[in-house]
């Protein structure tokens, strides 16, 4: 396809908007000197990383986990209640975990959240190991709920407040690199444990290792240099941001420019906000106590929706949150074994590590790609792949004959021959690897969508959209595989991303490349689609079509 096809109109009027543009470009930090990212950020990146391989183990060893469990909790058999209610509490409790750690982490800053998540990681995963009722597994599933939820949402936060705006997009898809990484390593610990007596209390046991690492390693690194600025910590800051900054081959007069532009910047976003809270008498920044928290925290709220950018902001990292759950692809990943197992293949949990495979491995490729092709772009290109997919995997249902048993029951052995099946599993590896390159990990990128008022808040918040759906399409798609059959289910699926796509093209900009202070300004009039479009394509071209 190509862009002008994929873009909407230019507004006629290009001359004062040009020129609007070439004052804001006087404003931009140029950290075209940065050639790499240096030791120091990839050293942060990864620490905090790992907060991402244990959302991603603790969400995909619960299916191995339901599977071996036997008659071990509470002496009985899990019943299909049991099963609904183990799995779901983690995504619910995740929901409500994101936006009270989106608080915390104002207060108390990035660090010290990831540090909370990993206390309720390891509480979570021991409760779990040692449990011998099935409200004990219910209960440690809840802990790891909140640890997931709060990972999910600061880790982002974390990395994209310290990365240098041009290697932003790729460092924050180190952390979805860590998602379905984990997931890869859930599923062969699954297969791995499945046959060994009480081995599912290693399965879960087992991701209180990686949490316990990260709790050391994470004793040694900073905050954002943007949460310590709004502490007051200008010094911290500064010293963070030339570590950020410096590096092999940098130098050092640039990194010097570098980190007193950004300084200047953040400084100036910091006043601009304190200025705006004062006319609206809300206690600054640095005042404690619980009745100057709760009137910030109210402010802030009111910020987020009755300031036009802001709101804007919210409703794109909303959207794209939840079409990243709604469009499906985690009924796959916590039921591909069932749907395998219908579709009659001999060895299904080895086949489902296929999808856990294909996501991991074309999440590299969105690594590779996010930042040179840029987030809109990668979207508009990799959505269409999803559909073609799905709808791939709609028509090839219809040949298949699924045994009588309804879609919902597990462990029905299919007798379904031909090649039928396997072209449901290409179906669905096309559609993963689309759903890897762009839906899977761009919508992490919503931190960079808020300015530092309310990125906190907001971030938060589209991260709740994330579990809300999450919860939605984990307690609905055994129903539909029912009600609206196979066909149906997948059909519908790839409605929604039909309408992800036209969502994304009518009000997703390209925020590629800018600092986090600019983004705000791109969205303060409008959608800011077709400027960002604009100085992409002036951008590129300049870089010689990069
Ligand atoms: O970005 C992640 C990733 O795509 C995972 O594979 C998926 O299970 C999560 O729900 C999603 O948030």
């Amino acid at each position: 396809m190509s862009n002008a096809a994929a873009e909407p109109l230019i507004a006629n009027n290009r001359s004062s908007s040009e020129a609007q543009d070439e004052r804001d470009e006087a404003l931009v930090i140029d950290e075209s000197v940065l050639a790499i990212p240096g030791l120091f950020i990839w050293t942060l990146t990864f620490c905090a990383g790992v907060s991402g391989f244990l959302f991603g183990y603790d969400t995909g060893v619960i299916s191995s986990t339901l599977i071996s469990i036997g008659s071990e909790l509470s002496s009985r058999p899990l019943t299909t209640m049991d099963k609904s209610l183990i799995t779901s509490c983690t995504s619910f409790f995740a929901l409500i975990a994101s936006p009270l750690a989106g608080l915390l982490a104002d207060s108390f800053g990035r660090k010290n959240v990831i540090l909370g998540a990993d206390i309720l990681f390891i509480a979570g995963a021991l409760w779990q190991a040692f449990t011998t009722t099935v409200w004990g597994m219910i209960g440690g599933r809840s802990v790891v709920g909140l640890a997931v939820g709060s990972a999910s949402f600061v880790v982002p936060l974390y990395i994209s407040e310290l990365a240098p705006s041009s290697f932003r997009g790729r460092l924050v898809t180190v952390s979805a690199l860590f998602i379905t990484g984990g997931q890869v390593v859930a599923y062969l610990v699954g297969w791995w444990f499945s046959t060994q007596v009480s081995g599912w209390r290693w399965m879960v046991g087992l991701g209180a290792l990686p949490a316990a690492v990260q709790f050391c390693l994470m004793q040694g690194l900073p905050e954002t240099p943007r949460w310590l600025m709004k502490a007051s910590r200008r010094e911290e800051a500064k010293t963070v941001l030339l570590r950020v900054y410096g590096g092999k081959g940098t130098d050092e007069g640039d990194v010097k420019n570098l980190v007193n532009g950004v300084l200047r910047r953040v400084e100036k976003e910091i006043y601009d906000e304190d200025e705006a809270a004062n006319g609206r008498a809300v206690p600054r920044a640095g005042k404690t106590g619980w009745s100057a928290k709760v009137a910030r925290v109210s402010d802030s709220f009111s910020q987020l929706v009755t300031v036009g950018g802001n709101r804007r902001a919210l409703v794109i990292a909303c959207m794209l949150q939840g079409f990243q759950q709604l469009c499906g692809f985690n009924s796959l990943m916590y039921f591909s074994a069932t749907i395998f197992t219908l579709v009659g293949f001999r060895s299904p949990t080895l086949t489902s590590l296929s999808i856990a495979c294909t996501n991991f491995l074309f999440t590299l490729v969105a690594f590779h790609n996010i930042d040179r092709i840029g987030r809109r772009r990668i979207l508009l290109w990799s959505v269409p792949i999803m559909v073609a997919g799905l709808a791939l995997c709609a028509v090839a249902f219809n040949y298949v004959e699924l045994p009588a048993q309804k879609a919902g029951v597990t462990q029905v052995e299919g007798g379904v021959g031909g090649i039928w099946p396997v072209i449901i599993l290409g179906a669905m590896v096309v559609y993963v690897a689309g759903y890897a390159v762009g839906m899977g990990n761009v919508p992490w990128q919503q931190s960079e969508l808020f300015p530092l008022a309310v990125r906190s808040l907001g971030s938060a918040l589209s991260t709740a959209t994330n579990w809300g759906s999450n919860t939605i399409i984990g307690i609905s798609f055994l129903p539909m595989m029912e009600t609206l059959t196979p066909v149906g289910t997948f059909a519908l699926y790839a409605i929604v991303c039909c309408a992800a796509w036209f969502c994304i093209w009518m009000i997703y900009p390209e925020t590629a490349g800018l600092s986090l202070e600019d983004v705000g300004g791109l969205l303060k009039d409008g959608w800011g689609v077709e400027k960002s479009v604009r100085n992409r394509n002036r951008g590129r071209r300049r870089d010689g079509g990069r």
